[in-house]
């Protein structure tokens, strides 16, 4: 078997805008739904999420009809245990929270990354290479991994340039709600001075020669962070989806 090419990562170092979808349910049932919906990638959360690595398994299986799909996980913390066990139920990309320093960027990459390059834990014949059916998977496995860091505090502004220097740091992640609680704006993301704001620092990305990525259901605010270079693009999430539009038919037959 040959190892899975990394299309989602391929096309953000090309400049191609990927429209994805949070999710959030941990239902492998609900991300076999959206895996068909036309995204670009799907964001199958365990930090704000009571989804658990075998939850993830199940997920990661339900996108397998849709190889255009990427699924991206977030681990609940920046941490090479964490990272190793997503990795070898074949994770291909880790969106880490709360990055605030090039040292925490680089501690990221290195759990990523097998000795000598880094730590990551060998396991023979993990999902990760199909059960040992990847030839040379160990020797290549990096190459179709793509790491993106969050950025969504104060410090991890104040390092931005750094973080995005980071060697492996293929793309740097805005989180709106935690860096606008961060500056006072608790639970106001959209407001225009964190939105003036937001695209300052997606500004910075890019110009630092990295990638971009936000998550907004603004669809207006989306498309101005799209304007702004933001190149990894969340539009939505699943819970939003379902309770407001639950919301919504229900009030039809309320009137
Ligand atoms: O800080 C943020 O905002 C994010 O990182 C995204 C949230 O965690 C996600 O749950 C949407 O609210």
């Amino acid at each position: 078997m040959e190892l899975p090419r990394n299309a989602f990562k391929h096309a953000i170092y090309a400049g191609q805008q990927q429209i994805g979808l949070w999710s959030s349910l941990a239902s492998h049932v609900s991300v076999e739904i959206l895996a068909g919906a036309g995204f670009d990638w799907l964001l199958l959360d365990t930090e704000h999420s009571a989804n658990e690595v075998p939850m993830v398994l199940s997920q990661l299986q339900a996108c397998m009809e849709h190889p255009s799909v990427m699924p991206i996980v977030r681990p609940p913390v920046n941490d090479p245990v964490a990272i190793k066990r997503l990795l070898d139920a074949g994770v291909q990309t880790l969106l880490l929270p709360m990055v605030d320093t090039p040292e925490q960027a680089a501690d990221a990459v290195a759990a990523t990354r097998y000795p000598p390059a880094g730590i990551r834990g060998f396991a023979s014949a993990s999902r990760a290479s199909r059960f040992g059916r990847i030839s040379n998977y160990h020797q290549r496995a990096h190459e179709e991994i793509c790491v993106l860091v969050q950025i969504e505090s104060r410090l991890g502004m104040d390092n931005l340039e750094a973080i995005c220097a980071v060697p492996g740091v293929d793309g740097v992640f805005i989180g709106p709600g935690d860096l606008s609680a961060a500056i006072g704006y608790l639970g106001d993301q959209n407001n225009e001075h964190i939105v003036t704001l937001i695209e300052g620092l997606i500004g910075r990305i890019v110009t630092a020669g990295n990638r971009a990525g936000i998550l907004t259901p603004s669809e207006a605010l989306a498309r101005r962070y799209i304007a702004a270079g933001s190149v990894f693009t969340a539009v939505g999430s699943d819970t939003g989806l379902l309770a407001r539009n639950a919301e919504a038919l229900a009030k039809r037959f309320r009137a």
